[in-house]
């Protein structure tokens, strides 16, 4: 049975890595993933400098998922850069800024590096206090990319927030369809939640409890923008499926739909990263019972009515 992914140049044995913020944050987390059962891992998203991050509590969960505003604490770009210039293996690096200016110095930081991943830019960070959420505003995220393609020579890809919109996913397609990226990611924590808890309160600190939501609860939006951006994305531009993994039929569902690696986050931080290998053989009974043997022969196989 072969479960190997191909993303330009770049081959991995099976579907499965972390989704970026999750047990991803130190060398230690990552070498805990890089020495697991996943095909590759993404670094938390970093900035050109370290950052704390926003006030605790930030992260909850519960049975259903988490709703998190950790507000991009990381130990800034150098410290993930210099770890991966170290690696052999195809790895992906997450980053992001505060303002477009500073995107393109990260970026023209990595371009000069012995980087030779796939670089993650996250367009869609929701817990920056005042910070809107870059890819929801087609007009900045258009710019930006065509002008990142007049001198970024390594490969990219994006990671986009939940559209609910079919006129969003054609703005959003016929945008990315310009530019030669080599992945879309989708989807992001669905921003701006709220769970409350026994006492009338919300569960995390920042931005009076509102937080991005992951797990179960996101697992429809996640599959709809997976399965609304293959449709409609150039064939070159392969699809990342991000959002409600918790089992070996949430990647077949997620693969189904277009997607080709398969991020886990909420699950990842529950089950760490033992995980990998349960969901892996998951898949795999899956793909049995229906005798495939490759995922090439069910990727984008979805019915509809
Ligand atoms: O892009 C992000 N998505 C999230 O859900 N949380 C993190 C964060 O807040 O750092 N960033």
């Amino acid at each position: 049975m072969n479960l190997k992914v191909k993303i330009k140049d770049f081959e991995f044995e099976n579907p499965l890595m972390n989704a970026a913020g999750v047990n991803c944050y130190t060398i230690d987390e990552l070498e805990e993933i890089r020495n697991s059962k996943a095909a590759s891992f993404v670094t938390k998203t970093c900035t050109l400098n370290t950052r704390q991050g926003n006030l605790e509590p930030r992260y909850y969960e519960n049975e259903l998922g988490s709703i998190n505003s950790m507000g991009l604490p990381n130990l800034g770009i150098d410290y993930y850069l210099n770890y991966l210039e170290s690696l052999d293996g195809t790895y992906f690096l997450s980053v992001t800024e505060m303002n477009t200016e500073n995107i393109h110095k990260i970026l023209e930081k990595i371009n000069e590096s012995s980087f030779n991943g796939l670089v993650e830019l996250n367009l869609s960070c929701p817990n920056i206090e005042g910070k809107p959420q870059i890819a929801y505003d087609f007009k900045t995220t258009d710019k930006l990319l065509a002008d990142i393609f007049k001198y970024f020579k390594k490969d990219l890809g994006v990671k986009l927030p939940p559209y609910f919109d079919l006129a969003h996913f054609d703005i959003m397609a016929n945008i990315l369809n310009k530019y030669p990226i080599r992945f879309v990611n989708s989807i992001n924590s669905i921003g701006n939640a709220i769970i409350i808890d026994e006492n009338d309160t919300v569960v995390i600190k920042p931005k009076n409890g509102f937080g991005g939501l992951g797990g179960e609860y996101i697992k429809p939006t996640a599959l709809a923008n997976v399965n609304a951006f293959y449709r409609r994305l150039n064939k070159d531009i392969k699809i990342i499926g991000t959002g409600g993994v918790n089992t070996g039929r949430d990647v077949y569902e997620h693969i189904l739909c277009g997607a080709y690696m398969v991020q886990i986050g909420t699950r990842l931080q529950k089950e760490k990263s033992k995980v990998f290998e349960r969901i892996l053989n998951e898949l795999k009974e899956i793909m049995k019972e229906k005798n495939y043997n490759s995922l090439d022969e069910f990727r984008g196989k979805l019915k509809t009515l």
